[in-house]
């Protein structure tokens, strides 16, 4: 590791004043707020979404007249608030063609992804040993999956290319006689690259095994069909979809019947398999969410697509930058997703350098490049986009000029020629 390097350019970085271009920019930068003073430009909707007002005013109604608990059966009350949670999961049952007993509750897609890859393996475990997963999924599917291991199941973790994506060879090699789940993300949040669920679902159902996908980053966002891709357990987050934190849910297929042991287990809500009482104003918040996704979808995916384009170009305009994805075929990228590297600048100090703009990083541990992680969504405007492109082709610049390694470049020389001390 090149620590002390990397520490020292960044001291350095923070005492040069920067020129004055930037300064101008970054002026316009940031938003008034009483209560939290200046906030950056949100482009990081893959960590949370913003909660659209239209899903609040649904909300509100259950923290005031409807607050029966939607499980009491005996007064109108409890009917009430049940038939509002029943018209909220047929929201989102319909965001991917599954019916709404399928839909199961949760408190999100971390919960949702730890009752599909520890509950199915768990209830068939005394036939099936064996569970498939990649190694760029979220960390709740790879931990959990580090549990069944502590358990005495086998994982596959198969690998992925270039832009991302797993191999439908590997996949089909992996399975064997005792693999009992295949857990295989929709849309990855970091790049964006979306694996081909129709082709995963088919190799599942003709091998018998159960395809788990979390799409946490996906429902609504790309067309899903769970009949039509064979998906048989399906994780939801709705705080990524403008609806309210602390809930998702589980899609469990019916036909052919997925059987799971529940992870929490008690008064046998949500068919048995996620116990406790609902929180109906938040239930109410992700339905009207999953309806408003589901209606608006082409919509938000037209400006997202707009506003995407004009990112991506803007970006990779600047001379030595590196677009993280899926070029080769837009239908396996997810658009709200821009990751882009900038060799010759030293990671930290960009981030340091983009204060202004609240963004995810990958790994910023390395002093030659940085993928930063761009999110668009619903509610992010043309003119902070044309700002972005602006303040980091400035920022990218002035980074570079002091850079030994980008002069050095400059200068000709081959990097690769170099023979580095200390390594
Ligand atoms: C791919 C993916 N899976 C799971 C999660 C976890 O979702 P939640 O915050 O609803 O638990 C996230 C969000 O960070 C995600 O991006
Ligand atoms: S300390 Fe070595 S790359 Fe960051």
């Amino acid at each position: 590791m090149d620590g002390e390097l990397h520490h020292k350019t960044q001291i350095e970085t923070s005492s040069v004043q920067p020129p004055e271009g930037l300064s101008i920019s970054l002026k316009n930068a940031t938003r008034d707020d009483s209560l939290y003073g200046t906030r950056p430009i949100y482009l990081d909707v893959q960590a949370t979404t913003p909660t659209d007002p239209r899903v609040l005013d649904k909300m509100l109604q259950f923290y005031t007249g409807l607050y029966g608990n939607p499980h009491s059966s005996t007064h109108a009350y409890g009917w009430e608030t049940d038939k509002e949670v029943e018209i909220a999961r047929g929201h989102i049952a319909d965001v991917i063609n599954a019916d709404a007993k399928e839909i199961i509750f949760t408190s999100g897609a971390t919960e949702s992804n730890n009752m599909a890859v520890k509950g199915v393996p768990r209830f068939y475990s005394k036939a099936k040993k064996h569970i498939i997963t990649t190694q760029t999924e979220h960390k709740c599917v790879l931990d959990s999956a580090r549990h069944m291991q502590d358990e005495g199941f086998d994982v596959t973790y198969l690998p992925v290319n270039q832009e991302g994506l797993i191999s439908l060879d590997d996949l089909k090699n992996a399975i064997r006689k005792d693999t009992v789940l295949v857990s295989i993300m929709a849309v990855n949040n970091e790049i964006g690259v979306i694996q081909p669920l129709k082709e995963i679902g088919k190799i599942c159902r003709e091998n018998k095994v159960f395809f788990h996908t979390d799409a946490a980053q996906a429902f609504g966002k790309i067309p899903i069909d769970v009949n039509d891709m064979n998906i048989d357990l399906l994780s939801i987050s709705s705080h990524k979809i403008y609806g309210p934190k602390g809930i998702g849910a589980c899609y469990v297929r019916r036909r052919p019947r997925v059987r799971m042991i529940p992870i929490i287990t008690g008064g046998g809500q949500e068919r048995g398999l996620r116990s406790g009482t609902l929180a109906p104003p938040l239930v109410a918040g992700f339905g009207e969410a999953a309806r408003l996704i589901k209606e608006e979808m082409d919509y938000d995916q037209a400006w997202i697509h707009k506003l995407s384009n004009k990112l991506k170009d803007g970006l990779l305009s600047i001379p030595e930058t590196q677009y993280n994805g899926c070029l080769s075929d837009p239908a396996k990228q997810y658009a709200g997703c821009v990751n882009v590297s900038f060799a010759y600048v030293e990671g930290e100090s960009l981030l340091m350098a983009l204060k202004d703009i609240a963004l995810s990083s990958g790994s910023a541990c390395t002093s030659a490049s940085l993928e930063p992680s761009f999110g668009l969504g619903r509610f992010t405007t043309e003119a902070e986009v044309d700002y972005v492109i602006n303040a980091i082709q400035l920022r990218v610049e002035f980074l570079r000029k002091m850079s030994p390694l980008w002069e050095m470049v400059q200068d000709g020389i081959d990097l690769n020629t170099i023979e580095w001390s200390g390594h």
